[in-house]
């Protein structure tokens, strides 16, 4: 086994279906044609590898999808085809991951930890230090939702490096803390990365991309634009970015249409397709190269959409629940509902026939 790596993300694409309205869902739902809802691909083929003990920065412009790849990494959203191997406990720290707005700091703190494999016992003992990392007074008593998003930040943050993850993911939890937190933070990640922790760190500031992080990936628009030592990668953004802002505004406009145009008519077939062409090249000899490409594409995906067999399913026990409901309130059987079911609407014929053959006996 190759033990060199503790995350690999292999040909990851997320596929997002974008409905209206709730009505529109449940109609694409029961369809039997094709759905004609737009589609939008986040990430469109994206691969690398986390070596132990490495700290990985994720960059790029916003909706660039860095969000979407560190969710799937830590496991909160599926993938829509690719493969991801996370090899130990992932604990993720975004703005207010996980917590649930209507317990109060102290019984997220619990509900995380337990959630995380620790026992009540050993929550007790790390609890002060939980605490006074977060350090955010009373509000611990609250309930979540009445926090601030630095208060939100600062919690999760304290949680998320007092569980001993193996792989810590940080999404943009220090940009919303004062500058005391900020540096709290850093000093906690830099002492990670001295216990040989691998790190997954999500942020716009490239200054603190420049101080943290051994490598950087540049996600852009949905793909992986560039992976390598952190002064390049970093560069080569500032270039682009550089670039963008000289851009007039109606340059950046038809720029920004284009990119999600490509985001909306991305082929996964074609894409699936070029991916086995690539591999047959590489290996020639190898017969089964585009069953290994299909395998790797699905093989290890929970797909969101359900088959047309459980659909049939779950329309078939609807049916089942509303006749039951029927019956029940009706005060009539089974069997007179399914032959009668007008009996359910006109109760009084039901009475009215009822009466009449009660007359003739
Ligand atoms: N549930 C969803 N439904 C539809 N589109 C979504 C959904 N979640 C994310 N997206 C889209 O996917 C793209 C990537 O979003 P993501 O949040 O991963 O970007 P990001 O790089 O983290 O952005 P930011 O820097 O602003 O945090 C965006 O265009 C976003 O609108």
């Amino acid at each position: 086994m190759d033990n060199s790596y503790k995350i690999k993300v292999q040909n990851v694409t997320k596929e997002y279906d974008l409905y209206k309205s709730q009505a529109e869902k449940l109609r694409a739902f029961f369809s039997l044609r094709n759905s004609t809802v737009p589609h939008f691909w986040s990430l469109m083929g994206i691969s690398l590898e986390v070596k132990s003990g490495e700290t990985l920065g994720l960059i790029g412009v916003n909706g660039s999808g860095k969000s979407t790849l560190s969710n799937i990494i830590s496991g909160i959203i599926p993938q829509t085809t690719g493969e991801v191997e996370v090899r130990g406990d992932t604990s993720i720290i975004a703005i207010g991951a996980g917590l649930r707005g209507n317990l109060t700091g102290l019984e997220n703190i619990r509900l995380k930890a337990l959630m995380q494999g620790l026992t009540n016992p050993e929550i007790d003992a790390l609890m002060d230090d939980i605490v006074s990392f977060a350090d955010i007074g009373d509000f611990l008593y609250q309930p979540v939702k009445s926090y601030s998003s630095g208060m939100k930040s600062r919690l999760g943050f304290s949680i998320a490096v007092h569980v001993n993850p193996d792989i810590l993911i940080i999404d943009e939890a220090l940009s919303v803390g004062d500058d005391t937190f900020y540096q709290k933070c850093v000093d906690k990640i830099a002492e990670f990365k001295d216990e040989g922790k691998t790190i997954v760190f999500v942020s716009h500031s490239l200054k603190q991309i420049e101080i943290l992080c051994d490598r950087v990936a540049w996600i852009h628009y949905g793909t992986l634009k560039e992976l390598g030592a952190t002064k390049d990668v970093v560069k080569h953004y500032r270039e682009f970015t550089k670039w963008f802002k000289g851009q007039t505004k109606a340059e950046k406009k038809h720029f920004q249409r284009q990119m999600k145009a490509n985001q909306k008519s991305f082929d996964i077939d074609a894409y699936q397709q070029q991916v086995t062409e690539e591999r047959q090249q590489a290996e020639p000899n190898d017969s089964n190269v585009a069953a290994e490409v299909k395998k790797s594409f699905y093989g290890s995906v929970i797909s969101e959409k359900m088959s047309w067999g459980n659909r049939i399913l779950t329309l078939a026990v609807g049916v089942l629940f509303v006749l039951t409901c029927l019956v029940n309130v009706s005060g009539h059987s089974l069997g007179d509902v399914l032959q009668h079911p007008s009996n359910i609407v006109h109760p009084e014929t039901v009475l009215h026939d009822a009466n009449k053959t009660s007359a003739v006996k």
